[in-house]
């Protein structure tokens, strides 16, 4: 499929308060796989079927919350091609050198309307995913915890959901796939670069800048049951699930991270291609659009952010 110049969602720069719980949350607890450190104490992580260096940077911080999500663009030309787009859109850009990351390239980097810092590049060292590229294996054997395969996509809060959509489909040219919206307003908004459900999402919020979640893929509702088990037994604070969503139809469980951001693990149950319909939750059903089953908001879900 004609996929934009964004490829996917390439990384996430989590604020964390102590980087060693963090570590072994992420490593031990959901089988991400340490890449890197670097001298400013972050911590670089992968899932184990991601062949770029990092989709993960854990940043030593007195707060919580994400300091970027950045997305891989096809080429260099790409990269230039968004950067005019953003600043025609109004928003300026600055670029970051090769190297500030370990291991990525050049970055273009810019605040959306809704207070979020995003980064685009081009280039990332590639580790492989610890399986031959010629007749590979189905999976790794090397796999703890959840298993993650992959980092997935954000939820965001953001103050100015409006633009910031607007922004998201005309500079840097997502397309929406499902909405949920009370009368003439937009509550959310999932936003896709692919043939997934969504690639980022957002919900209208007074507060500009704040992550909701960090979702992680995993193969199956089995591996969604397996991450409950895992949250029971290493005692990891629940917050909602397992269950379904209504919206992108993925199947669920949230949690938090030991700094208090909340991860999403989900399978996925959904694709979508350019012709696809938008997909359209309205307010009085909200429940159901997000918690399938049980049809009632969680309160704390919708209120916690970091
Ligand atoms: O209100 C929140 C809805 C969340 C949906 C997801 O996190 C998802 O579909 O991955
Ligand atoms: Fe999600």
């Amino acid at each position: 499929m004609a996929m934009t110049g964004i490829l996917r969602p390439g990384h996430v720069q989590l604020r964390v308060l102590d980087i060693d719980e963090a570590v072994t949350h992420y490593c031990d607890n959901m089988g991400l796989i340490e890449t890197d450190r670097d001298d400013q104490g972050r911590v670089y992580l992968k899932c184990w079927d991601e062949h770029d260096k990092f989709s993960v940077v854990l940043e030593p911080s007195d707060t919580s919350g994400m300091n970027h999500m950045a997305f891989k663009v096809r080429t260099e030309q790409d990269l230039w091609r968004f950067e005019s787009n953003v600043k025609n859109f109004g928003v300026e850009t600055t670029r970051i050198p090769a190297g500030e990351l370990n291991g990525c390239g050049e970055r273009v980097s810019f605040v959306a309307p809704g207070g979020h810092r995003f980064d685009l590049y081009a280039v990332k060292e590639s580790v492989g995913n610890g399986i031959p590229t010629t007749n590979p294996a189905p999976w790794s054997e090397d796999t703890v915890g959840m298993k993650a395969i992959r980092f997935d996509h954000c939820l965001l809060y953001g103050d100015d959901h409006d633009e910031e959509v607007r922004f998201f489909v005309e500079a840097l040219e997502f397309e929406l796939a499902e909405q949920v919206v009370d009368g003439e307003t937009q509550i959310a908004a999932f936003l896709s670069c692919s043939t997934k459900a969504h690639d980022i999402a957002f919900i209208r919020h007074g507060e500009p800048g704040k992550l909701h979640h960090a979702s992680f893929l995993l193969g199956s509702w089995e591996q969604v049951l397996r991450a409950a088990d895992i949250i029971s037994m290493k005692d990891i604070p629940l917050d909602v699930g397992p269950t379904r969503h209504g919206l992108t139809r993925g199947m669920t469980i949230y949690y938090f991270d030991p700094s208090g951001n909340r991860n999403e693990v989900f399978a996925e149950d959904s694709y979508r291609y350019p012709d696809s319909p938008v997909l359209t939750w309205t307010a009085d059903n909200s429940g159901q659009a997000i918690f399938y089953h049980s049809r009632t908001m969680v309160e704390s879900f919708m209120a916690v952010v970091s």
